[in-house]
């Protein structure tokens, strides 16, 4: 190489290992009901979960559950609650630390949309004593676990 010309060596970024993803999910409460819509996504597919996403840079949990309710139904949510959290490791690559947020509908009447129909195939109100099967493996878990989202009143 001519006048010692620097020439910039290869480089090949290495694949960067899986890391633990942070996703809140929303127990909407309505009477004794509670919302869960059919998956589509990938993670889950088939079946019966909580609305809910993960949580993005700067985000609050409650903030996280308001805009996720929103955008994959459309209702506005009210009285956000922290419940509890959960860690799930469910497959080799997908590990989320699960943030459970309550909440009500801001209107009781308001009816849920589909709107991310590639990852869910609706939206519907199910008694919490008869859920539908299956039930995604995390929220399986819960319930199984006794675990109950409902205010002691
Ligand atoms: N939606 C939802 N997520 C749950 C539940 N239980 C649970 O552990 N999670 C965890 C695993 C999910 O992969 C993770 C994020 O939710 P998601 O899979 O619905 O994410 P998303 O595509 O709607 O969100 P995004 O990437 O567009 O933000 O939260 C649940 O009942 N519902
Ligand atoms: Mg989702």
């Amino acid at each position: 190489m001519e006048n010692g010309a620097q020439q910039t060596p290869a480089t090949t970024t290495p694949p960067s290992p899986p890391m633990p993803k942070v996703g809140v999910a929303v127990f909407l409460l309505k009477g004794s009901k509670v919302l869960l819509g059919k998956r589509l996504s990938a993670v889950g597919h088939s079946t019966f979960a909580l609305p809910g996403g993960h949580l993005e840079f700067g985000e609050s949990f409650e903030e996280c559950a308001t805009r996720e309710v929103k955008e994959e139904t459309g209702l506005i949510i009210d009285k956000t609650e922290y419940l509890t959290v959960t860690n799930n490791v469910i497959s080799e690559k997908v590990h989320i630390v699960c943030i459970f947020i309550r909440a009500v509908p801001a209107d009781v009447n308001q009816k849920p949309e589909t709107l991310e129909p590639e990852k869910c195939a609706g939206w519907d109100w199910y008694e919490w004593n008869n859920l539908p099967k299956p039930l995604f493996g995390p929220l399986e878990d819960m319930v199984q676990s006794g675990f109950n989202p409902f205010p002691t009143t």
